[in-house]
This record gives C-alpha cells, sequence and structure tokens, in this order.
C-alpha cells in the first residue's frame, strides 16, 4: 500500500482537562500517514489525481487551530474523522504527541487507525 504522510505537523491550540488548559492554548504534534494509490498521479503528473497533501496540512491546522476538546483521544479521533471524510482517504493512522503534558516524560498521546467503513454515513464535520 502506498502512502502518503505527514510528518511533525505543529498546532497550537485548546485541549486538556484542567481549568488553565482550557484558557492557555497548547501545541500538539501530528503525524499522519494515508492510503494513496499514487500509481495514476505519477502516470499523468497531475495533482488532481492524488491526495494534495497541503490541502490536507492546512485543514489540519485550522480545525485542530481552532478545537476545544478536553481528550488527546477526542481530538485524535476528530482529526482521523476529518481525513477520511473530506479527503476520501480509505485508511488513515493519526498519531497526536501532546509534548511536555506529563512531567518527566517528553512526549504522551495517541496513535490510531481507522478505515473509510469506520466513517460509513458519516457527514463531513463542520467547525468545532
Ligand atoms: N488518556 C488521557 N489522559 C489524560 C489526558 C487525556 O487527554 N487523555 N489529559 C490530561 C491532562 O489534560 C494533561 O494532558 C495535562 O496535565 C491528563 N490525562
Amino acid at each position: 500500500m502506498d502512502k502518503i504522510f505527514l510528518s511533525q505537523l505543529s498546532v497550537e491550540c485548546i485541549v486538556g482537562i484542567w481549568d488553565w488548559e482550557r484558557r492557555v492554548k497548547q501545541t500538539v504534534i501530528l503525524d499522519v500517514e494515508m492510503a494513496a494509490d499514487i500509481r495514476k498521479a505519477a502516470a499523468t503528473d497531475h495533482i488532481d489525481d492524488t491526495i494534495d497533501y497541503k490541502r490536507v496540512a492546512k485543514r489540519l491546522l485550522a480545525f485542530v487551530g481552532e478545537s476545544q476538546y478536553q481528550l488527546v483521544e477526542t481530538l485524535t479521533e476528530a482529526i482521523a474523522r476529518v481525513i477520511v471524510t473530506e479527503f476520501g482517504v480509505s485508511w488513515v493512522k493519526v498519531r497526536l504527541n501532546k509534548r511536555g503534558a506529563i512531567r518527566g516524560a517528553r512526549d504522551v498521546g495517541i496513535e490510531i487507525e481507522r478505515r473509510a467503513e469506520d466513517y460509513a454515513g458519516v457527514t463531513q464535520q463542520t467547525q468545532p
């Protein structure tokens, strides 16, 4: 399976369960892998025949930047749903790192994999 990936996409957002976290934005770092058959684009050399990773990145920067979830689980699931439902991706892996959230640990976060069938019938998300 071919993949298109975005590595270490850094976004500031409201995320957390403590009162101060509801007021102060924190940085989350995303690693995304998307299933993509790149053969057609490689044959045509045309961006319309593949997933434009710049469009995905811009959408994630906007969506995550405006989000205000409490748990990294909820945010990570929402990111996967945006990618699958808005970009027609059949499989995605999303790793979200809330770096510095835990004293004594550099990284803490969540990694999930989702498929298109996981969101069958789900309409595209509106802004949170
Ligand atoms: N499984 C989770 N545990 C915790 C989360 C979370 O989002 N998922 N969040 C927190 C706090 O917000 C922490 O990140 C900041 O002190 C604690 N545990």
